[in-house]
């Protein structure tokens, strides 16, 4: 009943070079500076200046510099380079067993000690750092887990590489992250730490650090981010506003895929929102947000973004595209602002051709003027025979199908000739998949991007 992840193809239609540079604005002051509180860096830290010059390029390696009582033998750094031997990978195992009931305070520790010790890395974070907290210290804890396979490493690295080049890292911050995360370990694991240890995790976070840095040096894999200017904000209802924007050059994706999204009123704050139409000859894209309560992007989104306005793209990410090949009927449950993929794959359904296809449309809301987007809808079905949308009200007894989205769909089945696409609140997407699948639908035909799209 998991997500079934197809490998993203290129895009369908080529692309213009490259897209007229950004309008020029007045700079625009982040909210967070109105919140001291939450210590903001200021001006001329890596996020401003991200803003205005071209990505960093590849500086020589730094390697780890940490004082050590470890091997005589062997300075630190020739110690990093070494790739980690099975009994390392021992030693560090056990240490994170020892590690994990005290993960809490070992993050706080290396957090302290990285900003104490190299200030200028504090505004490679966000200026809240409660949900930043934890990631970059288990993100490595996780990586460590993972070194006796470094095939997997390497996937499991890859797109953590690549993200932390749109933050800002650089080759020469492997250094202090390193530093600082043997000495927060050495504190907290104790007495058991000694010379052995110290030198298997240097080994360990050597190799972390290499694969780390070749993902973000990979220039072939494409921009780490792009800029991309708004150039249409139509607010459909209070709450909900459908932004397009222009990136400063090609943005290849799939319908079906989100982006990372930053913007410039929440510096290193990114969300994710779908791409909610096919890549188009003109390249623009088209994201549904609607503003949720203490939803930081998302409210600045809704009601400040403007035309004009510039935020910042992170690649596309996620799985939920249709296979043209395959040819089988789809059935898409689209809840709320999770209409926004399943608007981009009928799209693109459209524009390969449906060929014996059918596709039909759930589109479910809580009252009947949350279905912003159920006009486009309905003409798109006008258009394409083998399109069929049906509106789903849950809470009013007005219009369209009665009842949440997971029981409506389960009463209009059997469903087992149809490939189901689900996106939406994470509640009806998991009872879509439990209702889908007593609707004899095969667990491996049933797709969505579970919490990774989101409107916060
Ligand atoms: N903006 C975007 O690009 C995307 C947004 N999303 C997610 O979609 C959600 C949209 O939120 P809203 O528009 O506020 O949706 P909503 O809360 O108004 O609900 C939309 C639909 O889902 C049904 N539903 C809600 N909770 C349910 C539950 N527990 N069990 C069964 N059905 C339930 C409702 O009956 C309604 O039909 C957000 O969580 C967002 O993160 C998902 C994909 C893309």
């Amino acid at each position: 009943m998991a997500a079934v992840l197809l490998p993203p193809k290129p895009p369908a239609a080529p692309r213009p070079a490259a897209y007229p540079a950004a309008t020029s604005r007045p700079p625009i002051e982040p909210l967070i500076t109105r919140a001291p509180g939450l210590n903001w860096a200021g001006p001329g830290d890596h996020w401003s200046r991200a803003w205005g010059v071209p990505e960093p390029t590849a500086r020589p390696s730094a390697q780890l510099a940490l004082p050590s009582a470890a091997v005589p033998a062997r300075t630190p750094e020739s110690q990093a380079a070494d790739d980690p031997t099975p009994g390392d990978l021992e030693l560090v195992r056990v240490s994170l067993g020892v590690l994990e009931p005290v993960a809490e305070r070992a993050t706080a520790h290396f957090y302290a000690l990285l900003f104490l010790n190299h200030p200028e890395l504090r505004s490679l974070f966000p200026a809240a750092m409660d949900v930043q907290r934890d990631r970059l210290f288990r993100a490595l804890l996780a990586a460590a887990r993972s070194a006796a396979d470094p095939a997997a490493l390497a996937r499991q690295l890859y797109p953590v590489g690549r993200s932390h080049r749109r933050y800002g890292v650089a080759a020469e911050h492997y250094g202090p992250f390193g530093e600082c995360l043997l000495s927060a370990l050495a504190r907290y694991c104790g007495n058991r730490w000694d010379a052995r240890t110290e030198t298997a995790w240097r080994r360990v976070y050597g190799l972390i650090s290499r694969i780390m840095r070749g993902t973000g040096e990979d220039t072939a894999a494409g921009p780490s981010w792009w800029q991309a200017e708004i150039v249409s904000h139509e607010q459909r209802t209070r709450e909900i506003a459908v932004v397009t924007v222009r990136p400063d050059q090609p943005y290849p994706y799939r319908a079906g895929q989100y982006t990372p999204l930053e913007t410039p009123w929440w510096p290193r704050v990114w969300r994710s929102y779908s791409i909610a139409c096919a890549p188009r000859p003109d390249g623009l894209l088209t994201f549904h947000v609607k503003a949720v309560p203490a939803g930081w992007v998302s409210n600045a989104l809704v009601h400040r973004a403007r035309p004009g306005d510039v935020l910042r793209l992170g690649p596309p990410e996620g799985g939920m595209v249709v296979d043209h090949n395959a040819g089988g009927n789809l059935l898409c449950l689209g809840g709320g602002t999770g209409i926004a993929p399943i608007r981009a794959l009928v799209e693109e359904v459209a524009e390969q051709g449906a060929g014996d296809r059918r596709v039909q449309v759930f589109y479910g809301a809580r009252r009947n003027e949350e279905l912003y987007e159920l006009q486009p809808m309905l003409r798109l079905s006008q258009q394409h025979p083998w399109l069929s949308v049906h509106p789903v009200i849950s809470d009013q007894r007005t219009l369209g199908l009665a009842g949440t989205l997971p029981e409506v769909v389960e009463a209009h089945g059997p469903w087992d000739e149809y490939d189901a696409y689900l996106s939406g609140p994470a509640a009806m997407v998991r009872r879509g998949v439990d209702a889908l699948l007593r609707a004899g639908v095969a667990g491996e035909r049933i797709r969505h991007d579970l919490g990774a799209a989101t409107t916060a």
